[in-house]
């Protein structure tokens, strides 16, 4: 947590002392709590807070406290954690009819015209019904009516990677960018410096800055109605440019696909699907494929995190590389399947996930879990833990070769939350690596000695996890491979 936010915190939390203390109070019974660092009068643990990368303390205090189950009290805010895969199935999964609300963000949401997003909304009917067009669009047979959009998608950025190897990052953020669009819209997308891509782009940076800055309204909602100079709202100065881009985010690019739709050039698509089984286009209608569509565009980033992660790990692990290669050269694939899944576990894209809220107190393994609670599934410290995945720290496909027993879902989440693009994901993730791997090589640069540079595994502290930019060479293959690529879109 930044210093700033720190002291907002900490003149906000003086200010409702007398509440909190009460509160807390009122609600203490006679079972523990799960074990955590020892709380503050009033403050709880706001000081122990983590600074960024929570999911390493969270990780940490795991193992100091003994517990796959942790308390934290944020100025009254009971956070608990979740550190292991048996915990998550057991609340998360196995009682998910209490363990499957957000924490109340009505104010923030508002304030930044996000309150179409399915991901940030209670659980309710309006949930339930965005949930279910989810499912009727993304489950895996209709996931593989996509992949067609995915491999030309694909294309595109092995022609980018040819011409502007150097811009990799982007182009694999351009690369799911294209599939969304397509998936959802129908739309065509520029094979570079495309509007809609960069709509959407903004729209998720909005969604990590204003998450981060929001926090302390997320906790007080009643601060929505304190003029900006109060501490911890500084950011409603911008929540009103913030709020144009979401809004830009859910019309403008479904406006594009009613108008391919009425030009008759539509393509099939989730918004024309939704559309066609529409009882007439109600604005009521229309406000349901919008939201669905755009929570769509949000969830392309996290794909672009995991392919970025994959060349890291091309350039710190060459190995893996050569046996990827190997495999695809003589066209079995188990490896291939195995790196990926590495892949979202070496570096989940989502380390903490999207939090949960318990909404009735409960019990578990002895210690009291009370109702309101934020709950964290810690995805890090599951796909981290050296009991399931020996040297956790390094990136090993071969963990994977064999039956897939080891949780590898927890990257997506738990319950009635889970991801319901996870199946989308992968396979863009999967189509991404193997048509890189098949045309390029990933190599550290050199420096001027002939070393080897190789990178830092840095990562961004947010709710997504991207790694920070780094160099990199990507080449490709043989001459063969380069005529493939340069041939494969004409
Ligand atoms: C590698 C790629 C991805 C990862 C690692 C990922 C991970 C996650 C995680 C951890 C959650 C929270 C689950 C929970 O609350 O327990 C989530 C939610 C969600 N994801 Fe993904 N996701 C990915 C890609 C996608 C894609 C491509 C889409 C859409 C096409 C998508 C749509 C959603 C939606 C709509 C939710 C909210 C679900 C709800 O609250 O009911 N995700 N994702």
């Amino acid at each position: 947590m930044s210093d700033v936010v720190l002291v907002d915190l900490l003149v906000v939390a003086l200010a409702f002392l007398a509440f909190s203390t009460l509160y807390s109070r009122g609600k203490q019974k006679q079972l523990p709590f799960p074990p955590g660092p020892k709380r503050l009068p009033v403050v709880g643990n706001l000081f122990d807070m983590p600074a960024g990368s929570d999911w390493i303390t969270y990780t940490r205090w795991g193992k100091l406290y003994g517990s796959d189950v942790l308390h934290v009290d944020v100025v009254g805010m009971h956070v608990v954690v979740l550190n292991s895969v048996k915990a998550a199935n057991e609340l998360l999964e196995k009682r998910s009819s209490v363990y499957s609300d957000r924490p109340a963000m009505k104010a923030f949401t508002t304030l930044i015209s996000i309150d179409w997003s399915a991901a940030l909304e209670p659980y309710g009917t309006r949930w339930r019904g965005w949930r279910k067009s989810f499912h009727e669009n993304l489950h895996p047979a209709a996931a593989s009516e996509y992949h067609p959009l995915e491999v030309k998608a694909a294309r595109v950025l092995l022609r980018n990677l040819l011409e502007a190897p150097e811009g990799f990052y982007e182009h694999l953020r351009h690369m799911t960018g294209r599939i969304i669009l397509s998936v959802a819209y129908g739309i065509d997308a520029k094979e570079s410096d495309d509007y809609f891509i960069s709509l959407a782009k903004q729209a998720l940076d909005i969604v990590a800055t204003a998450t981060e800055k929001g926090r302390l309204l997320n906790l007080i909602p009643a601060l929505i109605h304190f003029p900006s100079w109060f501490p911890g709202v500084g950011f409603k100065k911008e929540a009103a440019s913030w709020a144009r881009s979401m809004k830009a985010i859910v019309d403008e690019p479904y406006a594009a696909a009613r108008k391919l739709m009425n030009n008759g050039d539509a393509t099939p698509c989730v918004a024309s699907t939704m559309i066609s089984k529409l009882d007439g286009v109600t604005p009521e209608g229309e406000s349901h494929v919008k939201a669905v569509t755009a929570e769509m565009c949000l969830g392309k980033d996290q794909t672009a995190s995991a392919l970025q992660s994959f060349v890291l790990a091309m350039v710190l692990y060459p190995e893996a590389q050569q046996k990827a290669q190997e495999e695809i050269d003589a066209a079995s694939l188990p490896y291939l399947s195995a790196l990926c899944q590495e892949v979202l576990r070496w570096h989940p894209v989502a380390p903490l996930g999207i939090p949960h809220r318990l909404t009735s107190d409960d019990v578990y393994d002895g210690h009291f879990l009370p109702a309101g609670s934020t709950v964290i599934a810690n995805a890090w410290a599951m796909l981290h833990d050296e009991t399931l995945f020996p040297e956790p720290e390094k990136f090993k496909p071969e963990r994977f070769l064999g039956p897939m027993t080891k949780c590898p879902d927890a990257a997506f989440g738990f319950g009635r939350r889970t991801c319901p693009g996870r199946f989308m994901a992968r396979s863009s993730l999967w189509i991404g690596v193997a048509s890189i791997l098949a045309a390029f090589k990933i190599s550290p640069k050199l420096d001027e000695h002939g070393q080897p540079i190789l990178p830092e595994e840095k990562f961004d502290t947010g709710l997504i996890a991207f790694p920070a930019p780094f160099p990199c060479d990507i080449h490709p293959r043989t001459r063969n491979a380069e005529k493939l690529v340069r041939d494969s879109l004409i």
